[in-house]
């Protein structure tokens, strides 16, 4: 099945664009951290630095929430905490599979960050029968067999892959059949979905490709110290924006993306 790719148009319901979305996590990371030391207000400035974002984009973002802050006050922390939670969706629970448990999926089933957000791990699902019911992360391993009744059953709506790449099409083929709209994959390949399901890829390498392609221009900058034209060409490479006009050094792009 799976022909289609999920296309999105640039802006979320309430016009939020995408973009905007894609920090808003990081700004909640950072009000988290701010209310856990029970700071009561911030400014744009230091939220922005906290969050690894421009302070005027962090503004026009909260203005499309509807939140302008206080002259000279700042921002209510824990105002915006709530805020923001509720345009995620945060403020109601997300049952969560993760299918492949090997060493990445025990790996996620393990952390704690996800439950913490508001996503909890329903189920563990993996097609080595060896593995069903062994514990990972106090949850026993179900097998793929019973992947339908699991996501029926828990009302799953959002799915991580972490199986080898060979399986992740047809892993997330039957999550969709079954009823998930939103995957989270983690296997190094593209996946097909139908209208309507989305899809972010998270990939450590292509992250680490991009700091390669830093560290190098960096040393180049150190080694060489260009002159006349070859200075004026160097110049021009280094104002271009970092590879695929990814803001790198800035930190303000989070290392899961558009599948
Ligand atoms: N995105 C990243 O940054 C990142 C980082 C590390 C690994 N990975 C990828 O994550 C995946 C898992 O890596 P790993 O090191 O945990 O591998 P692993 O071999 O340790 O685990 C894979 C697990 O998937 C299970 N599996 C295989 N086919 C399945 C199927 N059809 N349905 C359900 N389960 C199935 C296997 O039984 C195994 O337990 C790989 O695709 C790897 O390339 C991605």
């Amino acid at each position: 099945m799976a022909t289609g790719r999920t296309h999105r148009p640039a802006t979320r319901s309430r016009g939020i664009p995408e973009a905007t979305v894609a920090r808003l996590p990081l700004y909640l990371r950072a009000l988290t951290a701010l209310s856990e030391r029970s700071v009561p207000t911030v400014s744009s400035e230091e939220l922005a630095a906290a969050a690894g974002v421009n302070s005027a984009k962090l503004r026009k973002d909260f203005s499309y929430l509807g939140s302008y802050g206080t002259r000279g006050v700042g921002y209510d922390v824990e105002y915006l905490v709530y805020q923001i939670s509720r345009e995620l969706g945060l403020t109601q629970d997300w049952p969560v599979v993760i299918v492949g448990i090997g060493n990445l999926g025990a790996a996620l089933a393990n952390y704690g960050g996800f439950a913490s957000r508001g996503f909890r791990v329903a189920a563990l699902i993996d097609a080595d029968p060896a593995m069903a019911g062994r514990p990972v992360a106090g949850l026993p391993v179900r097998h793929t067999d019973e992947l339908e009744s699991i996501i029926r059953d828990n009302g799953v709506s959002i799915g991580v892959i972490a199986t080898p790449a060979g399986a992740a099409q047809q892993v997330c083929d039957r999550l969709v059949a079954a009823g998930v709209t939103s995957i989270l994959n983690f296997a190094p390949t593209v996946l097909a979905v139908p209208e309507g399901v989305d899809v972010r890829k998270v990939d450590l390498s292509i992250e680490l490709q991009i700091l390669a392609f830093h560290e190098q221009r960096k040393a180049g900058e150190e080694t060489t110290a260009p002159s006349g034209a070859g200075a004026a060409a160097a110049a021009a490479v280094a104002a271009r924006p970092a590879a695929g006009g990814r803001k790198g050094p800035e930190g303000d792009v989070p290392a899961v993306m558009p599948a």
